[in-house]
């Protein structure tokens, strides 16, 4: 994807100045700044859930595999950039079913349950939750641990087979073990989806990330592999931000 001289205003208020930034497929990028920089806006402006707000107002481009986004039906859109928030929110039904869910979707007519069980169980796999479900996918999903939750919330994403897989804090109402869980499942599915992730910690944007973009106020101040950004920033405003975590 390309973010092109993005803006999006609510109102008057502009929450994000004229942003440009590439998002690549082998990459985690991460966005990070202080709260209210713009990140969830940006973030949501890429599948297109901005425009649910109504006051919200877009300036710019942002481009998938050379397309406009804008022209895009945008349930077509939300399948190739999906969408995981930051409480887990899978249905109230089964592990199964959640997945299933999505594929049924899809299908042009009603699959049966056996024939959805290979991408379900793919799925699953995909998202590190398999051996622990494998028993039970009949088990009601809201009966799961909340790092349990998240991951069939990850496996429902990857169910569409997304190209891109925006990830908004995902791992701020969970514990540290399942964070490390998801921390490495993102750093696995790089290789086959781009992911973009939101998050306030820094140290985690450190572990994971290869880009990161650091905004402030609406404005991309700093953009760059994770190493320079942390490591040696450009920008004297990215230094006092990450120094706060690193100094
Ligand atoms: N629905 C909305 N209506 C009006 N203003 C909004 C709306 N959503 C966000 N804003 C404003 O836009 C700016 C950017 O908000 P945004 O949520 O994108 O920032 P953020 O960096 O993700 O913040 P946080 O880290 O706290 O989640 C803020 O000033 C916020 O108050």
């Amino acid at each position: 994807m390309q973010v092109e001289e993005l803006s999006i205003a609510y109102g008057s208020k502009l929450a994000v100045d004229s942003v440009s930034l590439p998002i690549r497929q082998g990459e985690v990028l991460a966005l990070i700044g202080p709260s209210g920089c713009g990140k969830t806006t940006l973030l949501r402006s890429l599948n297109r859930l901005t425009e649910l707000t109504k006051t919200a107002s877009l300036k710019g481009r942002i481009t998938l595999d050379g397309d406009d986004t804008a022209t895009f039906e945008p349930t077509s859109l939300r399948r190739r950039v999906t969408m995981v928030f930051q409480q887990p929110n899978p249905f109230p039904m089964s592990v199964f079913d959640n997945v299933a869910f999505v594929l049924r979707e899809q299908a042009s007519r009603r699959p049966r349950k056996r024939e959805l069980k290979g991408a379900v169980e793919d799925a699953l796999r995909r998202a590190g939750l398999w051996d622990e479900v494998k028993h039970d996918l009949a088990h009601p999903a809201l009966r799961l641990s909340g790092g349990q939750q998240q991951r069939l919330c990850i496996a429902r994403a990857l169910a569409a087979n997304p190209e891109v897989l925006l990830l908004d804090e995902p791992c701020s109402a969970l514990d540290p073990q399942s964070t490390q869980v998801i921390e490495d499942l993102i750093v696995q599915l790089r290789e086959e989806v781009a992911v973009v992730i939101v998050t306030h910690n820094l140290q985690q944007a450190y572990r994971i990330a290869d880009y990161v973009a650091f905004m402030y106020l609406g404005e991309l101040v700093e953009y760059g592999p994770a190493e320079q950004v942390f490591g040696a920033p450009k920008q004297e405003r990215t230094r006092e931000y990450v120094s706060g975590a690193f100094g």
